[in-house]
């Protein structure tokens, strides 16, 4: 008999509370009625030949964090550009918030994305707005007026720690700024979902914390947000659901995971015991460490 809705909820609880005996999900999951996006056998392969993704098969309900990780050329930017409809599969369907993405005819994509919240590192700033008209041209574009606009915009920038960096241009900005100032565009409408490509690219530890700290209260307050990174540090730390990639393939799809898989962590401990070179020390949160991190 298919799990509940319910029941898969409480697997999920459980395993997150349990880091020491975290379960591996099902690699195929059932969609449940509160799957906010599901990928059912999807495979991309480009025009260059070259294969993007090979029959990938997930779903993550409302309310979920997750990080999609592996190494260069997993697929994780192939699975958020085909979430943004920016390509389409080869085979398999897509759905977001339980619309079928193949149903959604070209002109009317612009508005399918200003419903998500995006922050790819080539959706870029608006050069010569401020930060407060990058953020305010979110809502305008979705049909927000003025009162709107001037009552959700200084929120946001309060939120994101941007209230004093209002009339700077992009280029007055650092790049942590200039990720927040994405991260608030992205959040101004309270998208539903939320998708980051390598939301800390290029940032010290100390900024990337300062991002995922606002991806996390985002979450906190409703929306569904996937990650895609690299950031091996802040996967450990975070310790959610946690997607794993490899040539276009899952390999794993972990609740309260890490990086890495757990068998490399033991294979490293051999490793070490047996006197080879030692591996940095991994640190495994549970619940209370990740919240003491995030807090507020
Ligand atoms: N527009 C494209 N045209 C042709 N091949 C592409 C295109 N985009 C990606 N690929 C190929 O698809 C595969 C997956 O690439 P993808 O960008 O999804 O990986 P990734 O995991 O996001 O890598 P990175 O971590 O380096 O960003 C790679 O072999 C890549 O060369």
């Amino acid at each position: 008999m298919a799990a509940t809705e319910a029941d898969l909820r409480a697997r999920r609880r459980a395993a997150a509370k349990t880091p020491d005996t975290r379960q591996r999900a099902a690699v195929s999951p059932p969609p449940t009625s509160s799957s906010v996006i599901d990928f059912r056998g999807v495979s991309k392969t480009y025009e260059s030949g070259d294969v993007g993704l090979e029959n990938a098969t997930f779903s993550i309900d409302r309310g979920d964090f997750v990080f999609l990780v592996g190494h260069t050329g997993s697929g994780k930017s192939t699975i958020m550009r085909l979430l943004i409809k920016e390509h389409e599969p080869s085979s398999g369907s897509i759905r977001v918030a339980g619309r079928d993405l193949g149903e959604i005819d070209a002109k009317k994509v612009p508005y399918y994305r200003r419903n998500l919240g995006i922050v790819f590192q080539d959706f870029k700033l608006l050069p010569n707005r401020t930060v407060y008209e990058n953020v305010a041209y979110a809502l305008q574009v979705t049909g927000s007026g003025r009162k709107e606009i001037r009552a959700k915009v200084p929120d946001i920038l309060r939120l994101t720690g941007l209230s004093t960096k209002l009339h700077n241009y992009p280029h007055q900005l650092s790049g942590g700024e200039q990720q927040r100032v994405s991260v608030a565009r992205a959040f101004v409408n309270h998208p539903p979902l939320l998708i980051a490509d390598e939301p800390t690219g290029n940032l010290d530890p100390e900024t990337s914390i300062g991002i995922m700290q606002l991806l996390y209260r985002i979450n906190r307050a409703g929306s569904t947000v996937l990650v895609a990174t690299h950031d091996h540090a802040m996967v450990d730390r975070m310790r959610r659901r946690v997607i794993e990639l490899e040539k276009g393939r899952i390999i794993r799809d972990e609740i309260a995971g890490g990086y890495r898989q757990r068998e490399e962590s033991t294979a490293e401990f051999g490793a070490l015991m047996r006197g080879e070179p030692a591996p940095a020390p991994r640190r495994r949160a549970d619940d209370d460490d990740f919240d003491s991190a995030f807090r507020d």
